[in-house]
């Protein structure tokens, strides 16, 4: 059974080793230093159990910092804060978040598939000797380490399963409180800002199948680098996310992001001016991003485009050339990004070397959009968002209301099976204005509201009536008439 004890012995055997080492190089010049202290370590080492691995912070001549020290520190701050007396406390995600780590010389214990390891956390100055006229890095000529210490005969579980697990924790926890980022793009150059927008998947108002279905294939896309690989794809996903105004198309790409913890970037298509600029943007484009492209079919002159085809039947080319003569004439448009220079940004000619990339086209016209944009392969999942049903109600009832259930539910539920209303004025409705802070009341608002809209359909349904009757009398007292006119003339 391995102890702390026996860990300190052995520390303080090291320990002792090192120090007479220090001393004879201190007094022997430096060569016979070297050559008693060769032997001597391979003497302790011989009688020493122990293996220990240093994760120097900085590594090469560059003294670039070391990603695996930055991982190891990660790990330890968020799994073994507890047992380390002294913590060193830093702030993240813009201030937001604070996150604690091991002071210098602390040691904390872990334990993996049963087996007992150390850390300890140390610093050296490696400039006692040297004399520098230029500045140094960081200001400090301390250098730190992470030790890890585990005993011989777990070399195979501790240098392999282990420390992968070690490291490929630390990075996950990295990108966990990582600061995301919004890009939109302006002449030419992106430009960003901290992305901090509030809407998650259990926020919005969506029926939970589908909710559970979009979310599930948004994991599954993140998790499988592996398998766009094998299967020669470029590691990304494209989403066309449709509806009228309203319904939650931009809210849904905040959840996206929030979800996969992704930058985003708003590609603005009338602000590039041609394919050459598109390919420029799309390769300072770093992986883990969403890429959006919001009203597609108002973006650029891509639309239209397949009806001439059927008629004209042009190549693809000469349909883009077309598109292309036809911006300048209008004038209307400075961009002269083309579709094939679109499609080839979709289809990731350009992007492979990023990858994990989620492309959102939005719409409020999907009929509008030309079929060689959509079409599976590009845009791989098409999301309809629509009118709000009693089970996106309830969620919004839950984010507003903080509510589960009311009685005044079932009356709401069979408003919205007669009237469309979107999310987006249904959550207006549920919003505390002022003072009518009761739910009940704001629920009545509500319900008052779908009242007025159902009243309106029907007055306008009736209204549609009345017309069709009025041009279906005059239509027959006119064939009247002319039967009256024959008759007169045939007389
Ligand atoms: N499905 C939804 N779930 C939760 N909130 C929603 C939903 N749809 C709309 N909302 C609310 O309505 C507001 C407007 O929604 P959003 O901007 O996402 O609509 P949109 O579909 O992008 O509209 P547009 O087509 O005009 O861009 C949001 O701020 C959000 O609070
Ligand atoms: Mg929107």
């Amino acid at each position: 059974m391995e102890s702390k004890d026996m860990f300190g012995k052995v520390g303080s055997m090291v320990g002792s080793a090192l120090f007479v080492w220090a001393i004879f190089q201190h007094y022997f010049p430096q060569c016979l230093a070297d050559f008693i202290g060769r032997y001597y370590r391979k003497l302790v080492n011989f009688f020493n159990p122990y293996i220990e691995i240093t994760f120097n912070e900085f590594t090469g001549q560059r003294g670039m910092r070391s990603e695996a020290y930055k991982d190891i520190q990660n790990y330890l701050g968020y799994n073994s804060t507890r047992q380390a007396s002294r913590l060193k406390g830093s702030l993240v995600k813009n201030g937001r978040s604070l996150v604690l780590g091991i002071d210098d010389y602390e040691e904390v214990v872990d334990v993996f598939e049963g087996v007992q390891v150390w850390w300890i956390s140390g610093k050296q100055n490696t400039n006692r000797r040297a004399i520098s006229i230029y500045p140094v890095r960081g200001q400090s000529d301390d250098k730190r380490y992470y030790t890890l210490l585990f005993h011989k005969r777990h070399w195979d579980l501790i240098s392999g399963p282990y420390l992968n697990y070690v490291l490929k924790e630390g990075k996950a926890l990295k990108d966990r409180n990582r600061q995301k980022k919004i890009y939109t793009n302006q002449e030419g150059d992106w430009h960003w800002v901290g992305f901090e927008h509030p809407a998650t998947f259990q926020t919005m108002a969506l029926e939970p199948e589908k909710k559970k279905e979009i979310m599930e294939d948004l994991i599954a896309f993140s998790e499988n680098q592996e398998y766009y690989r094998r299967i020669g794809r470029a590691w990304k996903r494209g989403y066309l996310l449709y509806g009228p105004p309203g319904t939650g198309k931009s809210t849904m790409i905040a959840a996206i992001a929030n979800l996969l913890n992704y930058d985003v970037y708003d590609l603005e298509l009338t602000g590039v001016e041609n394919n050459t600029d598109l390919k420029m943007l799309l390769m300072e484009i770093s992986s883990k991003a969403v890429i959006v492209i919001e009203d597609i079919d108002c973006s650029l002159d891509l639309t239209g485009q397949r009806k001439k085809a059927e008629t004209d039947e042009d190549s693809d080319e000469e349909e883009d050339e077309k598109g292309k003569k036809e911006g300048k004439e209008k004038g209307s448009k400075t961009s002269k990004v083309t579709l094939s220079g679109l499609l080839n940004f979709i289809d990731g000619l350009w992007s492979a070397c990023g990858g994990e990339r989620v492309i959102v086209f939005t719409t409020n016209h999907v009929e509008k959009l030309d079929q060689a944009l959509i079409r599976k392969g590009r845009m791989d999942k098409h999301i309809e968002l629509s009118y709000c049903s009693y089970e996106a109600f309830k969620v919004l009832a839950k984010n507003y209301l903080n509510v589960d259930s009311h009685p005044r539910f079932s009356k709401i539920s069979e408003l919205l099976g007669e009237v469309n209303m979107t999310p987006a004025d249904v959550a207006e409705h549920l919003t505390i204005k002022t003072i009518m802070k009761d739910a009940g009341i704001r629920l009545e608002g509500l319900i008052s509201a779908l009242e007025r809209r159902k009243e309106a359909r029907l007055a306008a349904i009736e209204d549609k009536r009345e017309k069709k009757l009025a041009a279906r009398g005059a239509k027959s007292s006119r064939k009247r008439n002319d039967r009256l006119r024959k008759y007169l003339n045939d007389q």
